[in-house]
């Protein structure tokens, strides 16, 4: 057999045509990029609405999956690409488990599944009901959000429960912000690409006015239920707002390297909001010094969310 990396194009949920990373074999072209370090390998595949994972290699006679049943799978294919890039790029980190593990995506998952999720070993992403969500891998915030779910569940694990799950959330929507950032499309929304397309401007959750989506952004406000593993999605506001004021004060670059050696380095399983901060301060202590602007902006922004 003839086999080999070859590079493609393809055509997203924007209308965009995208540059891929393909595979070539026996004159068939496959969503399987090699060309990652250390042979990081991605690989995207489709469910057909159906549930068993990970289904069946997308595949295209040409190399130019653009047809419009290959959107879902380009957009996942080439911003997974993008979610490796900024944390091998930006702190060295060899995919989610910095042992170069492959990244396996699925879309068309379910029949109008409204939702994606990291399944502990892959990425699966819904069609959505075209009403509450577009195809959910149509939004790099989103697959960054997944992502970064692999990346904590293989360092601080946090338990996906109360504050430690809420953190886990927070965790998921700061990085989902900066990776988007870095690839030139900042805002503080999360979603905002394939929430309710028929109404524009709005978002899934927002990290500068969580109240917008019914969030907490303080502690007097935290939310008491057993609903949502104790309302992850909802608690995860107040992370999310202190982030929105540290980055405000000292930037996403320097931002992202606190969150990152934080959650890599001292955030454990039951971490809770409180154990954050510290984490946090401590990370920008051995950045930057505990006399920096950059200790007193995580301190001045976990103080405006009521913690410390
Ligand atoms: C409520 C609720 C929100 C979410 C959520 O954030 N899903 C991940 C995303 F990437 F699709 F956004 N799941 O349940
Ligand atoms: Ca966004
Ligand atoms: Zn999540």
């Amino acid at each position: 057999t003839q086999e080999a990396a070859t590079t493609g194009t393809g055509k997203g949920s924007s209308g965009e045509t995208v540059t891929l990373q393909t595979y070539q074999s026996n004159g068939t072209y496959y969503l399987y990029d090699t060309s990652k370090p250390m042979d990081g390998i991605i690989r995207t595949y489709t469910a057909n609405q159906g549930s068993s994972l990970p289904g069946n290699y997308v595949t295209d006679a040409d190399n130019n999956f653009q047809s419009s049943n290959q959107a879902a799978a380009v957009d996942a294919h080439y911003f997974a690409g993008l979610t490796y890039d900024y944390y091998y790029d930006t702190h060295g980190r060899n995919s989610y488990d910095n042992n170069g593990s492959d990244l396996i995506s699925t879309v068309h998952y379910g029949s109008n599944f409204n939702n994606a999720f990291w399944n502990g070993s892959q990425m699966v992403y819904g069609d959505g009901d075209g009403s509450t969500f577009s195809p959910l891998s149509g939004s790099l915030d989103v697959v960054a959000h997944e992502l970064t779910h692999a990346v904590t569940d293989t360092t601080a694990n946090l338990v996906y429960q109360d504050q430690p799950g809420a953190l886990n959330e927070s965790m998921s929507d700061v990085f989902a912000v900066i990776v988007e950032a870095e690839n030139g499309d900042f805002d503080w929304q999360l979603g905002e690409d394939i929430y309710t397309p028929g109404t524009p401007g709005d978002a899934l959750r927002s990290l500068e006015n969580p109240e917008l989506y019914d969030q907490p952004s303080h502690m007097d406000d935290y939310y008491n239920t057993s609903a949502d593993n104790g309302g992850v999605h909802t608690n995860s506001g107040i992370p999310n707002k202190a982030f929105y004021y540290i980055a405000n004060d000292i930037g996403l670059d320097k931002s992202g390297d606190i969150y990152y050696r934080a959650l890599t380095s001292y955030l454990t399983s039951q971490s809770d909001f409180e154990d954050a901060r510290n984490a946090l301060l401590q990370s920008a202590e051995d950045l930057y010094g505990a006399n920096s602007t950059e200790y007193q902006a995580v301190s001045d922004g976990y103080a405006a969310v009521g913690i410390g």
